[in-house]
């Protein structure tokens, strides 16, 4: 059920939200969430015309009596310029900027032994000192005289990522600046919470991945207790709560989107081998060994 048919609509009314990545996938979901509250909506990611045609679908999500509207704005977060820019953009446009939402990043597959340094920086300098440099410049420019809320969208990492080490690194890192910025910033009554998806199925996260896009999720659907993929409509009502005022008291915090994935499989297979050191000599090797021999004559 969508957060805005249970949010009375106007809850948002006048205020201002800054979504990176906010024209595809759960990006478009939560900003479509946020524009029926009334907020007023600014998305901001690389893909001009991708991005212009998001604003275009996204203001069928206006209710007719509101005063909300939808700003695209051009931006890679991973340039501090750009990003800079953008803050001034939306303070100039708007005058206010109520809510961060650092959701624009992303990575390619690759074993951690094959990834190159340039992919490896370009994963991290996307997905952590992009965030940071939104999260900064929206401090800096506005909310540290007015306050308001920062929602940081990472990962389910907490196995370790295998096969997308790049982006398990930087998560766990955004994990670990939601927690410092929250007390840093407190003072200025700025809120700060992550949400860490599970897998997320939208065509544009799929076709990320171009050939394996389909075969990735599709493998993925066993990996989750509800046997089933979710879908960014799932993760935009958590987002809309932990901006409203209905969580005035949680800052700091991670909230795990994935129906229990996370406490469930990992998805990398680790083949059988013999490569592991032995265990030390001892009364308990021995008895393990004897337990071993045992069963292979079962
Ligand atoms: C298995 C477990 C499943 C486990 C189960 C999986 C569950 C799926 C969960 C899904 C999670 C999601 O986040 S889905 C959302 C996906 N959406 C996105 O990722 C969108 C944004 N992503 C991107 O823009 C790109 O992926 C990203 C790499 C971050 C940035 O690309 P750019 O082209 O802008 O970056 P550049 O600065 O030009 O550098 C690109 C360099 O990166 C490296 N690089 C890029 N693509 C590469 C590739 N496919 N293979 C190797 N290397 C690559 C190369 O070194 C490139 O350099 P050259 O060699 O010189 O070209
Ligand atoms: N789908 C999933 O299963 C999961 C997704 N996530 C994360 O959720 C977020 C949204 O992903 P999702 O909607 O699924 O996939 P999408 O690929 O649809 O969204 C990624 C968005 O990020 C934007 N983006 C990427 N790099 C930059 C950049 N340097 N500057 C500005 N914007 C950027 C893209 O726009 P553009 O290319 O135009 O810049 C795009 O709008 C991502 O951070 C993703 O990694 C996390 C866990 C699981």
């Amino acid at each position: 059920m969508s957060v805005s048919s249970v949010f009375r609509s106007g809850l948002f009314d006048h205020k201002v939200a800054v979504v990176t990545g906010g024209g595809t996938g759960i990006g478009k979901a939560i900003c479509s969430e946020l524009l029926q509250l009334g907020c007023n909506v600014v998305i901001a990611s690389r893909k001009v015309e991708r991005l212009e045609a998001a604003a275009i679908e996204l203001k069928k999500s206006i209710p007719e009596s509101s005063s909300a509207r939808v700003t695209p704005i051009p931006c890679n977060i991973r340039n501090e310029d750009e990003v800079k820019s953008l803050v001034q953009l939306v303070l100039k446009q708007y005058g206010r900027i109520d809510y961060l939402v650092n959701n624009g990043g992303g990575q390619f597959t690759s074993p951690a032994e094959h990834m190159s340094n340039k992919g490896w920086k370009a994963v991290i300098d996307t997905n952590l000192t992009g965030t940071f440099n939104c999260c900064k410049e929206v401090y800096t420019g506005w909310m540290k005289e007015n306050g308001g809320v920062i929602l940081n969208i990472i990962a389910d990492m907490w196995k370790g990522f295998p096969g997308m080490a790049h982006t398990g690194a930087a998560r766990a890192a955004v994990d670990n600046l939601t927690k410092t910025l929250a007390i840093e910033w407190a003072s200025s009554g700025v809120r700060v919470n992550a949400i860490a998806p599970g897998t997320i199925f939208s065509r544009t996260a799929m076709e990320n991945y171009k050939d394996i896009g389909p075969l990735i999720f599709q493998m993925s659907i066993p990996f989750s207790p509800a046997k089933r993929l979710g879908v960014p409509e799932e993760i935009s009502p958590a987002v809309c709560f932990l901006l409203s005022p209905a969580a005035s008291f949680i800052s700091g915090a991670t909230l795990r989107v994935d129906a229990g994935q996370s406490l469930y499989h990992a998805t990398w297979q680790i083949p059988d081998h013999s490569a592991w050191p032995e265990a030390p000599e001892g009364e308990n090797l021995n008895a393990l060994k004897d337990l071993l021999k045992s069963k292979s004559k079962l």
